[in-house]
């Protein structure tokens, strides 16, 4: 089989899962130049569309290599300007050039359908953006401008600024909203001053009635554009045209951008999203699992798998969805039904990573709550089997769920030596078997430390 005719088919699938308009904005425009080793490389009209594929379809892509029996994990993409794309295209053969002449001519970044209010999840972490991005979208009156929504990677920005954009152009039509990256007006500015086209740039971006950039901070330490983007921003604002920007951090903790920006930027309504909690994450893993479903009918899943992943993986939204998507390709590939011990081989490095870093004080706390006594009895010499057996416990945490050696956990529990470690680790070991009462204390421990 070769590698072209395997994206071929992947790119069948993926036309299916994503709908038509995200296929040929994102998907389409890409040349599969070669798989090396395990990473994909791709050709691709700009450096943006290569990342938010990554970003975005990423695990979806390599979970369709791995059920084609190519094992990819990474993909790379390498920046080809359109002219050159069907020539650089080895594996793919006919390359439309649609989008990216689609790109010349509209200076906004495509939308994806997927992203849209109803799509979204909504729960306490992000309820707040939600009712602001709401209000944005269905209000003609402009509330609050700009509207500034801020959070850490893969909480949904991205997707709520999609579906104002939709929603907007629902409720308006007509409307000229133009949404785009910051790097993208980054590119355009360049360009602009490039073909000495500054006028036409300035027209461009003072006629919209909607302004939307996404990814702000991008113009951090960028100066010429950063005095663009202000002049931009002002003429809008003073237009009282709707601004709405996303960032991944509160402009005032934005570095590298000047006071007068910064400050214009907390005018409006300044709102955040939090990292997800439980109920949240389950809510959206149940979401995309309809989606999983329709895809691949003949998959089942047990219903503690979804549980299992809204508690184990608190990372990012994204790489919870990768997960899933990951779950559900390995399981129509190998033709079985999805359980925990298929989700832990499945997922073994994602797991890994998305473990929470327990400390060893952390620890001492806990078990010294555990058995009411004192963090400093636990440290301290007294050898009653009243604490020294917590403190054995404590040590066998220390252990198994820190990556600390003997000596350095011997050294925190009041400066002993590694052997004693040893010997505590040992003792928990046997006890494990033979008392119950110790082998539920460590479950419990345990789960309460990792959770
Ligand atoms: N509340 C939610 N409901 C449904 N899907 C969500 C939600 N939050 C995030 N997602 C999904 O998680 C993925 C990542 O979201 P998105 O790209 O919007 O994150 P982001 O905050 O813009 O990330 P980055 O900081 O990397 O730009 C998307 O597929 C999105 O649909």
């Amino acid at each position: 089989m070769t590698q072209a005719a395997a994206w071929g088919r992947i790119c069948t699938d993926l036309q299916k899962s994503l709908g038509h308009e995200a296929y040929k904005s994102w998907i389409d425009p890409l040349v599969l130049d070669c798989v090396d080793g395990s990473v994909a490389k791709f050709n691709a009209p700009t450096s943006f569309i290569g990342r938010w594929v990554d970003r975005n379809y990423g695990s979806q892509i390599c979970a369709g290599f791995l059920k084609e029996g190519v094992p990819v994990t990474k993909l790379a993409f390498s920046v080809v300007r359109a002219a050159n794309v069907a020539k650089a295209a080895p594996a793919q053969a006919a390359m439309p050039a649609t989008p990216s002449a689609a790109e010349d001519e509209l200076p906004g970044s495509p939308l994806d359908p997927k992203y849209t209010f109803n799509s979204f999840v909504v729960g306490k972490p992000n309820e707040l953006a939600h009712a602001a991005a709401r209000r944005v979208a269905e209000n003609r009156e402009v509330s609050f401008n700009p509207l500034f929504l801020y959070g850490g990677v893969g909480l949904g920005k991205t997707h709520l600024m999609h579906a104002i954009a939709w929603k907007l152009q629902e409720e308006n039509p007509g409307f000229r909203v133009l949404y785009l990256s910051a790097e993208q007006f980054m590119y355009r500015f360049v360009q602009a001053l490039r073909f000495k086209d500054m006028i036409s740039f300035k027209e461009l971006f003072r006629s919209v009635d909607v302004l939307m950039v996404d990814d702000v901070q991008f113009i951090a330490g960028k100066d010429s554009t950063q005095e663009e983007f202000f002049h931009t921003f002002n003429a809008l604002i003073d237009q009282n045209k709707q601004v709405i920007i996303s960032a991944d951090r509160a402009p005032g903790e934005i570095e590298g951008i000047e006071d007068r920006i910064r400050s214009r930027l907390q005018w409006g309504l300044v709102v955040d999203l939090h990292p997800t909690d439980f109920e949240l994450r389950l809510g959206i893993l149940q979401s995309k699992l309809e989606g999983q479903l329709a895809m691949h009918p003949d998959v089942q899943i047990e219903e503690k798998v979804i549980d299992f992943l809204a508690h184990r993986i608190s990372t990012n939204v994204r790489v919870l969805e990768g997960a899933l998507t990951r779950l559900f390709a390995f399981a129509s590939l190998v033709g079985r039904r999805i359980d925990l011990d298929m989700t832990q081989e499945c997922l073994a490095d994602l797991l890994r990573a998305s473990q929470r870093k327990v400390t060893i004080e952390e620890i001492i706390r806990k078990v010294a709550d555990h058995y009411n006594l004192r963090m400093n009895d636990l440290l301290s010499a007294r050898r009653a089997r009243a604490i020294a057996r917590p403190r054995q416990v404590a040590m066998f945490l220390a252990k198994t769920l820190t990556s600390k050696s003997l000596p350095e956990i011997g050294r925190k529990f009041g400066g002993r030596d590694h052997t004693t470690v040893i010997h505590a680790v040992k003792k928990i070991e046997e006890l494990k078997h033979t008392d119950s009462q110790i082998a539920e204390d460590v479950e419990l421990l345990r789960r309460m430390l990792e959770a």
